[in-house]
Order: C-alpha cells, then sequence, then structure tokens
C-alpha cells in the first residue's frame, strides 16, 4: 500500500532506500518507502520489533539521511542536505518526545525547556516568558524550579513535550511516548498530544506500540518489515 494520498503533502517520501552496513553485508531495511503527511495531521506508526519504525523517525528527524530516493518535509529536501545543514534543520523545524524523556538531570525543568531557545537570538527575558508560557501549557505552572528526579513521569514527560515544542517548529515526532508511563500517566500525555494537534494545529508523527496511544492519532500506519501494509483511520 501507499499510504499517500494528497498531492502536496507536508511530509513526503518518495522511493525511500535505507540499509545499514552489517560487516560484509548489507542489512536491507526500506526498498523503496512512500509516504505521505499532511499539514495538520497526527499519524501513530505502529509496527514489530525490527520493522523499521526508529529507522523511519530518525530520518524524518534529520538525524540520519535515506541512502537514495526523497524526503522533503516542508519546502526542505533532508535527502540532499550534509549533516550540519540537517542538525542546523532540526533546531528549528522539529521537536521530538523521547521514550525516556532525555532531560538533563542537573537542570531544571525550565532550565530543560529552555534549552532549544539558547540557539534563538531572544532576550533573557524573551526566552524565560516563553518558557513559563509553554510550562502553563502543559500544566506544569509551579514546577519550574524542580529537577526532574522531583517530578514523577508523566511530569517529566510533559517537561519533554515543552522542550520540544517551545521553539514552535512545525513538526513534532515522539518515540514512544508512553512507553514508560503507566496508564493514568500515559493517558494525560496522549491528552496533551490531542491538544497540541487539535488546538494548536501541530503535525505529529508518533511511533508507538501503544493500540491506546494510537487511538488518539487520525491515521495509524502499520510497519512490517520496512513496508507500510495497512493503514487505519479514526472514526
Ligand atoms: N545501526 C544499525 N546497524 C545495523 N542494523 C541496524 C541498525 N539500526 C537498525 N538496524 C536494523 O534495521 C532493522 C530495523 O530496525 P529499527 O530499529 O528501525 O526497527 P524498529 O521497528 O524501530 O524496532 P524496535 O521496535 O525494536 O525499536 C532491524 O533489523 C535492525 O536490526
Amino acid at each position: 500500500m501507499t499510504p499517500t494520498s494528497n498531492p502536496d503533502p507536508f511530509v513526503a517520501l518518495d522511493g525511500v532506500q535505507k540499509s545499514y552496513a552489517l560487516g560484509a553485508k548489507k542489512m536491507l531495511v526500506f526498498t523503496g518507502l512512500q509516504l505521505g503527511i499532511q499539514r495538520g495531521d497526527f499519524v501513530a506508526i505502529m509496527g514489530p520489533s525490527g520493522s523499521g519504525k526508529s529507522t523511519l523517525l530518525n530520518m524524518l528527524a534529520g538525524i540520519d539521511r535515506p541512502d537514495a530516493g526523497t524526503l522533503r518535509i516542508g519546502a526542505h529536501r533532508l535527502d540532499q542536505m550534509g549533516e550540519a545543514a540537517r542538525t542546523a534543520w532540526r533546531a528549528h523545524h522539529m521537536g521530538i518526545v523521547f521514550q525516556f524523556y532525555n532531560l538533563l538531570p542537573t537542570l531544571t525543568a525550565a532550565e530543560n525547556v529552555e534549552l532549544p531557545l539558547l540557539l534563538k537570538p531572544l532576550s533573557t527575558k524573551d526566552r524565560r516568558a516563553r518558557v513559563n508560557k509553554i510550562l502553563d501549557l502543559v500544566g506544569l505552572a509551579g514546577r519550574e524550579k524542580q529537577y526532574p528526579a522531583q517530578l514523577s513521569g508523566g511530569q517529566q514527560q510533559r517537561v519533554g513535550i515543552a522542550r520540544a515544542i517551545v521553539s514552535d517548529p512545525g513538526l513534532l515526532l515522539c518515540d514512544e511516548p508512553t512507553g514508560d508511563l503507566d496508564r493514568h500517566s500515559a493517558d494525560e500525555v496522549l491528552q496533551m498530544l490531542g491538544f497540541l494537534h487539535r488546538e494548536l494545529g501541530k503535525t505529529i508523527v508518533m511511533v508507538t506500540h501503544d493500540p491506546q496511544a494510537a487511538l488518539c492519532a487520525q491515521r495509524t500506519l502499520h510497519l512490517d518489515k520496512g513496508q507500510f501494509i495497512e493503514e487505519t483511520r479514526a472514526a
């Protein structure tokens, strides 16, 4: 199947090939992947271990590059960019939420959220104001000065979400965002992602093993052995 409906999607993969060197051999992951995601879509990607989910997410994040084929996000051809250009692109156009939060333990919640803004030409006052606004948005007003170890898993993940969106990126990537959380905290995080999608119009791509998480998405794409085999859409 080819999950590409609109002719001009915000995220467009065409004929993407990707392999890894395994000694003298090649481990083929994708041999011609097609994908189109509209601006403002919330897409979940599910699939068994080894199906290529992380490989796809790393390419969408500009961490890794296809061997062949095109990968465009907005006006940017990531497949044609070198590493330095992709690093610069990441700082301005993409936010990522990790399974294990990836917060710096020696920084407070506010300082963790502030990190991506240090790359922007903003005054300290404007930076702090933006951080406080985003922490408020994710329900963490009053927790600014707490360290990650003083926060619950769900609260740490909300700091992770705040950090991912503080630069107002066009694309929000989530790598198993509920994988380390109990059901209650997971549901809170999913509600937050749903809010960002519905109210702020964020384009979200979320890799997940959690069927409850996938229910929050408009589209769920099922990946198997490097191919999309099925798509389900929210009613
Ligand atoms: N750096 C690497 N070197 C060699 N092979 C790799 C590398 N990264 C991934 N692979 C292989 O590529 C295939 C796809 O891996 P990938 O991590 O994308 O799958 P996944 O669907 O994310 O799996 P999981 O759900 O277990 O995280 C697997 O067979 C994996 O062993």
